[in-house]
Order: structure tokens, then sequence, then C-alpha cells
């Protein structure tokens, strides 16, 4: 398959899948326990229809938002996500680049495989650096500090991880960092001897961030040991409003979903919330942020950017949550499958297709701006 026969999500998943070991792909496409909340992120979208106006005078759609004080040529992002140069020996590099191109923001994940200095340098996009906290709060200070020299914008502090979601796929090909393959997990790794080849053909696999803490070479932390071991599962939202008032700048929080947390998220300054699942990775049986969007946004948007990300696939998944007061809307596996596919022409070919398939929609909406999508647009069955 190439990559221009990919023409959506489900082409580029199906060409990432030539492409990486089955591990590597599992872990990608992978969600916790039964993965029922992983399908209702995209199902979500289905329980209700467009009601377009016609005759608006489309000629020129403005499909720009400014959220979290970022300005954004169109109304997705790239959410944070980890270890992107497992996926395509350039990962970060080559979502930071993309991103930049189509004039949109993309973030560092704290598990990220590039420094978020160097992102920082690729991309002329705004960057979010997603963080998770540990016990060590001068890690925690140390990290913040580090980040607002490199001039990132915007902090994104993840919530929905205070501990690993079970993933099941996971444990059965034995996919850990350092790997610790199962011998079906290293047959799947033999038989993709192009990634193998490139994998041990580029620069050592490091996570930048993290370097200095957690090492990678000697088996002696894994990433889920990282989770148990550096995270602090006892982070309440005092601690938050200690980062947040710190920081001093656009601070969102990643992975609220209730009314009750997005009213506190407010009271303690932050300026954005993220409602999501994590990709049905955490907690599954949890409801998808598409669900939950309308009650969150009647009762916090006028004070705050309410974002959303999970299983997004198609424009007109951008516009529904755009209908419904979303300010942006976050992609994950959407990018991460083109980037496995095929690095950087690959992000860009699905952020392209992305920009298109929203700008016809616009249009068939009878939409000239984002402002003009409002909730009589949608009708749920
Ligand atoms: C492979 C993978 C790695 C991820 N890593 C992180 C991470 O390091 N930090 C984080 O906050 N979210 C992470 N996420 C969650 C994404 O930021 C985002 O919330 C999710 O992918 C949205 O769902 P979607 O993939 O259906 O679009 C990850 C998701 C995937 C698929």
């Amino acid at each position: 398959m190439r990559l221009t026969q990919c023409q959506n999500f489900h082409d580029f998943r199906r060409m990432a899948r030539q492409r990486l070991p089955g591990p590597i792909f599992n872990y990608i496409d992978g969600a916790a326990d039964d993965e029922t909340t992983y399908r209702r992120n995209t199902d979500a979208f289905e329980a209700c229809d467009l009601v377009p106006d016609v005759l608006r005078g489309v000629a020129q759609v403005d499909m720009s938002v400014t959220v979290m004080g970022q300005k954004l040529a169109l109304p997705v992002y790239c959410s944070p996500t980890a270890l992107q140069r497992l996926f395509h020996h350039d990962g970060e590099r080559a979502v930071a680049a993309a991103a930049g191109k189509f004039g949109t923001m993309f973030g560092v994940s704290s598990l990220g495989t590039v420094s978020l200095e160097e992102a920082r340098q690729i991309s002329g996009g705004p960057q979010v650096y997603q963080f998770y906290f540990h016990k060590d709060r001068g890690l925690n200070r140390e990290m913040m500090a580090r980040a607002k020299t490199a001039g990132v914008q915007v902090m994104m502090l993840t919530v929905d991880s205070i501990t690993g979601g079970n993933r099941e796929r996971d444990k059965r090909t034995g996919f850990a960092i350092p790997f610790r393959l199962n011998l079906a997990g290293i047959a799947q790794f033999a038989a993709k001897p192009a990634w193998a080849l490139n994998y041990v053909t580029h620069e050592r696999f490091r996570l930048p961030q993290l370097d200095t803490h957690v090492d990678m070479g000697g088996g002696a932390m894994s990433i889920s040991r990282y989770f148990t071991d550096m995270l602090d599962p006892a982070m309440n939202w005092d601690d938050v409003a200690a980062m947040v008032a710190e920081w001093g700048g656009q601070f969102c929080l990643k992975g609220i979903m209730s009314v009750e947390d997005a009213r506190r998220a407010v009271d303690i300054g932050c300026t954005g919330i993220v409602l999501s699942n994590h990709g049905g990775r955490q907690l599954d049986g949890s409801r998808s942020a598409f669900d939950q969007l309308a009650e969150i946004v009647d009762a916090v948007g006028d004070r705050i950017d309410v974002m959303m990300d999970g299983g997004v696939q198609r424009g007109t998944h951008v516009l529904k949550a755009l209908a419904l007061g979303a300010k942006a809307v976050g992609l994950g596996r959407y990018y991460l499958f083109p980037l496995a596919a095929a690095g950087r022409p690959g992000v860009e070919r699905a952020l392209d297709l992305m920009r298109i398939e929203i700008e016809r929609a616009m249009k068939l909406m009878g939409c000239q701006t984002v402002a003009d999508l409002q909730r009589r647009h949608l009708r749920f069955r």
C-alpha cells in the first residue's frame, strides 16, 4: 500500500499495520480492558446528525480558531503522545514539522522521544508540553522551568493517568520499554525487517524529557514502573493549583470529565480543559468526551476554553464537536497511524485531508467561520 492510496483514517491504519511490528501496532491501536470506551469514542459522533444551512455565500471559509491564547489555522491539533520515534524514526520531528506547516498546535509528551527544545526549533506552530505529576516536586519545578526556557506556550497536565490502564494487548505481546518481548512478540519483530533496520540505523532511542531520571539502557526502569514508582498518585487539587500559579501562563488539564472537576479547574486558574479518556486507554467504561461535551460547555464554557479528544477520524466529527461548543479538537491515532505509515509526508497528508474535509463540510453546512457553527446545526437522534 502506498501513501497516495490513503484517503482516510482506515487506510492509514492499514498501511501502518503493514509497516509496524505487531507489538508496536497494537500499542498504538489498543486500549484498556474490553476497549468499550475506545469504540464508543468514534461511535458517539453517530449519535447526532448535521442539519445544514444553504445559500450562505461560502466562497471563502475561515477555519481558524483561537484557543488558550494561540491562533490556530485549523480547529484541530496534534495531541501529545508518547514514544513517537518507535513508530517512525523521525517521530516528534515529523509531527512538529507537519503541525507547523499547517499552522496548528502540537504536543510533546513527557514520554516523548525528541526533546521539547528541539521540537520547538522545528515547528513554527504553538507547542504544548504534556506533563505528568512526579512525586519529586523538585523534578516538577525543573521540568516546568525547562519548558518555559524553551518557549513552550501551553502547559498541559494529564490527570487521567494516576495509575496505568489495563492494556491487555500489550500484556499479550510483552510490549514494554525497554522491550521485554515474549517469543510471539520477537517473531513479529522479525517479520518486519524494514522497521528493524530503520530502528537500528538511526540514533539511539531516548526519552530526553526524563533522561536524567529514567534509565532506559539497563532495563532499570520500564515505562510502567515510571508510572508506578515516579508519578504521584496522591496528587490533588492543591498540588495542581500551586503548579498553575508557578507556571503563570496558559495551563490546561487533560482528562477532565465531570462538571464538578471542570468548575474546579476554573477556580484554580486553569485557562483550558481537555475532555478526554486518553483514547480509551485508561478507564474502560468511562464516557466519551463527545457524549459529555455539551454538559461541560454549558457549565464552564464561558469561563474556560473547552477542548476535547477521542475517536476523531473525520472533518464532520470535528464540526460536530465545534457545534457543541468545543474551542478545538485533539487528534491522536488520526496522526499516529500516518506517522507510522510514512513519517512526515504521512502526517502532512493526514492533516491536509483533514483540512480539506473541514473546509468542505463547513461549506456544505453554510458556515463561513467556526463561530457560525451552532447547536442548532445538530440534531440528536
Ligand atoms: C500511542 C498513544 C500514546 C499516547 N501517549 C500519551 C501521552 O504520553 N500523554 C498523554 O497525555 N496522552 C497520551 N495519549 C492520548 C492522546 O493524547 C489522546 O488523548 C488520544 O489519543 C485521543 O484519542 P484518539 O487516539 O482516538 O484520537 C496517547 C495515545 C496513544 C494512542
